[in-house]
């Protein structure tokens, strides 16, 4: 983490561009994040398989925390008892929690969306819960999170223009009732509005201009990484970013690969999260600058070299392939937690070579060297 802000406030500092693509900083009284910035994902409040200090280490200057699992275990009144998630997991970084809606739609088993919210039942314990978007906002702000999200319904990829209409203007409602709900919230907390619209580019403008209009601190754009092909998500965000205030931070959510960023980069976002990282990790997919490597593959079985000795991470440099293909095969769960603090330190890595090289000027170089380095592959 930078030093820290004497800031009590949330603000969002440019630092330079390189066409679209922008690099800079959000203050916020926990610290700052230097933009582009991967949010790694702490589902249960934990970023799975690794220490805060490796997360920290890595360079991450701030974590997610996930509503929709902490609301049902343990519960947010008990966080909030606790102390707060900060406290409770031991992370004195900035936290960033989604509003819910999405996982409910994607984990939970029964569920019926209204107007006033989506009520569902636990896929822990069956139990029945509401969730408003007045609720929403007030479970996160007993997480204690310093940026969090409006309620808002996010629609699968391939989906009728007038199912996105509908979940669009839905969403915008649901900002207006969030963002009132949250001015009760301590100062130098955030609330980001959502944009969606599906794969409409009017539906995304309306979208867009309408938050825009209600002067939220920071904006995401939703409804993307949902099943459609990565030149739609990137079509929508250039249709999007030019609607958006170029003086506050733009976050793409559920995004993604190493390529998605870059190229999402490219087109002015600043902040991303993806699971990707730990959940590849625990699937032997390690991401380095050659290139995926699946260290399940048996022709790593006799190689002594690291996945990358030039790396200054442990997990990247100081480990023989060989090692961690033994590992996985042994189903270790030291494999798991090695090759996950390897994603994270290679997607923090990624994200400062591309703040580097938008100040230095030189963005389309990076993207293309990076590019070749991939394709070069593991010689
Ligand atoms: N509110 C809201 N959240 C969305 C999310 C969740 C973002 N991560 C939240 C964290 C908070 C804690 C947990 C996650 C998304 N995630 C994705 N794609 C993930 C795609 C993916 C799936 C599995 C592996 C890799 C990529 N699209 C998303 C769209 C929305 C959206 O419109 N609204």
């Amino acid at each position: 983490m930078t030093p820290d802000t004497p800031a009590d406030t949330f603000s969002f500092t440019l630092s330079a561009t390189d066409g679209a693509a922008r690099t800079g900083y959000v203050s916020t009284p926990r610290g700052r994040i230097r933009t582009p910035a991967f949010m790694p994902v702490g589902t249960v409040a934990t970023v799975k398989g690794l220490y805060f200090d490796q997360v920290r280490a890595a360079g991450a200057d701030i974590v997610l925390g996930n509503t929709y699992h902490l609301m049902l275990r343990p519960g947010a009144e008990r966080v909030a008892k606790l102390g707060g998630l900060h406290t409770f997991m031991r992370w004195d970084g900035p936290i960033l929690t989604d509003s819910g809606g999405f996982q409910v739609m994607s984990l939970s088993s029964l569920r019926k969306m209204s107007e006033q919210g989506v009520t569902f039942r636990s896929h822990v314990d069956g139990a029945y819960h509401e969730m408003s978007p007045e609720r929403s906002v007030e479970i996160q702000g007993l997480l204690g999170a310093d940026i969090q999200m409006q309620l808002d319904e996010c629609v699968r990829l391939p989906c009728t223009d007038e199912e996105a209409e509908r979940a669009m203007r839905l969403s915008l409602r649901w900002a207006e009732r969030s963002k009132r709900a949250f001015e009760t919230q301590p100062k130098g907390r955030a609330i980001f509005g959502i944009v969606q619209g599906g794969a409409v580019p009017a539906l995304r403008v309306e979208s867009a201009r309408a938050l825009a209009d209600m002067d939220f601190p920071g904006y995401s754009i939703g409804g993307l990484a949902v099943g459609e092909p990565q030149e739609v998500m990137l079509a929508m965000i250039e249709t999007v970013a030019p609607h958006l205030p170029t003086n506050k931070p733009r976050y793409l959510m559920g995004v993604g690969t190493p390529d998605d960023l870059l190229e999402s980069v490219a087109r002015g976002i600043d902040m991303f999260d993806c699971v990707m990282p730990t959940r590849s990790g625990r699937h032997a997919l390690a991401f380095t600058r050659f290139g995926r490597i699946n260290l399940k593959n048996a022709r790593h079985a006799e190689d002594p070299r690291p996945l990358d000795e030039e790396s200054d991470c442990p997990a990247l440099r100081d480990y023989s392939r060989a090692y961690l293909h033994h590992l996985v095969r042994c189903e270790e769960m030291l494999g798991a937690m090695l090759i996950s603090w390897a994603n994270i330190h290679y997607y923090q890595q990624l994200m400062a070579g591309a703040r580097a090289a938008i100040a230095a000027g030189r963005y389309a170089d990076y993207v293309a060297q990076t590019k070749e380095g991939w394709a070069r592959g593991d010689l």
